[in-house]
């Protein structure tokens, strides 16, 4: 099976005034092209830390990140890795769907608007298409860092914790949505506490101070 992304050996200290916090202690993981692998572990354990060494948004102290067909995944174009913050990261400014047609522009898609607009009634926020960030609930605005994420078709996902404000039934549907783009081939990798999310994983990886156990 082809992979998507794979780290190993990764290694990260926090350095906080005089003390240090290892938040990483040689972790390695890879994700499937095509699967949906779910992140866990207690609030404190590392899954930020490690998500933001994936994306290249930290750099670990020690250890390789590889994305096939890329040299440098940090620097790697939208097409190839996409993400879901944990705080959305939305353009204050900008409507929803201008919102993610500025990734799918980014992104050399033909006719980006329709895309976005496209991509957020998968998401069933069509209706909301021109309302700014601030107008629109937590969960609406985190369903559109999903649409933004999903509308370039990428590669690899990074999603942390995407159905945080979302109740059981949109729940279901973004998980639907992420089953949608493994079957397109997305390797989807999402840290969440979210029983319902553990479920519909392939594959449920558990970090525990720093360490990947199975
Ligand atoms: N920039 C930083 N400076 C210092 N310490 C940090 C920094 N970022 C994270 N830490 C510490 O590193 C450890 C791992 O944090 P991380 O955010 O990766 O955990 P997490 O599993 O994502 O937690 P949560 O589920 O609450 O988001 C924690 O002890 C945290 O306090």
């Amino acid at each position: 099976m082809t992979t998507a992304l794979r780290a190993s050996r990764l290694e990260k200290t926090h350095r906080r005034g005089g003390e240090q916090v290892h938040a990483l202690r040689g972790v390695g993981i890879e994700v499937e092209a095509g699967r949906l692998v779910a992140l866990i572990g207690r609030s404190g354990s590392g899954k930020t830390t490690l998500l933001n060494c994936l994306l290249g948004w930290e750099r670990p102290d020690r250890g390789e990140v590889e994305v096939p067909g890329v040299r440098d995944p940090a620097a790697a174009p939208w097409t190839t890795v996409a993400v879901v913050p944990q705080r959305f990261g939305l353009l204050d400014e900008l409507g929803l769907a201008d919102n993610v047609a500025l990734a799918a522009r980014l992104a050399g898609l033909p006719r980006p608007r329709e895309a976005a607009v496209e991509a957020l009634g998968e998401l069933r926020l069509a209706h909301l298409a021109d309302r700014l960030p601030g107008e629109v609930s937590l969960g609406e605005q985190q369903r559109t860092a999903l649409a933004r994420a999903l509308v370039v078709r990428p590669a690899f996902l990074v999603a942390d914790e995407p159905t945080g404000q979302l109740d059981e039934e949109l729940t279901g549907h973004v998980l639907t949505r992420l089953r949608v783009a493994c079957a397109a081939g997305t390797g989807v990798l999402v840290a969440s506490h979210d029983p319902a999310v553990v479920a519909a994983a392939d594959r449920v990886v558990r970090l525990e101070d720093g360490r990947l156990v199975d």
